[in-house]
């Protein structure tokens, strides 16, 4: 589980070349805030292929070098297969700030990916804040996001077809 980001705290950001201007401008913001960035890139709107982007830092926050990231792409589809494919990683696609924050609250979302060709520069500077600022709630939430790496079998879940 994850904390609200802190003033200080390192966020990587990534995008493919669909991404890449709405990236410039919330490492803008996010320098304005207090966040240290890192830029995984890319850094123009040459084509580039998305998993080259999301692979380095969604190793980053399964490994814990960092506690979240941010990707964006043109849909966010293609990021978040790439993201949710690591350990501990919980990507999630957002677009609307209503969405953000029930990510945060619900899902205990560590993965911000932005559909960069369907929100607005406005939406995504609102998203990316109530993302940062909404804390996880626990309790129910956190018992169904603990099952979301659990086998059935871990779940106690009956496995399809074995009923008698
Ligand atoms: O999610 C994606 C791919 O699954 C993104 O939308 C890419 O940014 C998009 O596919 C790029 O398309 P393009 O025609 O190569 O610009």
């Amino acid at each position: 589980m994850v904390d609200v980001a802190r003033p200080g705290e390192r966020i990587p950001i990534a995008s493919d070349h669909a991404g890449f201007e709405l990236k410039e401008r919330l490492r803008v913001v996010l320098g304005e805030l207090g966040y240290e960035v890192e830029d995984i890139g890319t850094h123009s709107t040459a084509s580039t292929d998305y998993p080259d982007y999301a692979h380095p830092l969604s190793q980053q926050v399964s490994d814990g070098a960092v506690d979240r990231g941010i990707l964006l792409c043109g849909t966010g589809l293609g990021m978040s297969y790439v993201a949710n494919r690591y350990p501990g990683v919980r990507a999630a696609v957002v677009w609307n700030p209503e969405i953000a924050g029930l990510a945060r609250k619900h899902n205990d979302a560590n993965v911000l990916v932005l559909p960069a060709r369907f929100v607005s520069d406005e939406d995504a500077v609102a998203i990316l804040k109530t993302w940062l600022e909404t804390p996880f709630e626990g309790g129910r939430h956190g018992t169904r996001v603990n099952k979301i790496e659990q086998t059935n079998e871990q779940n106690g879940a009956e496995s399809p077809g074995s009923a008698s």
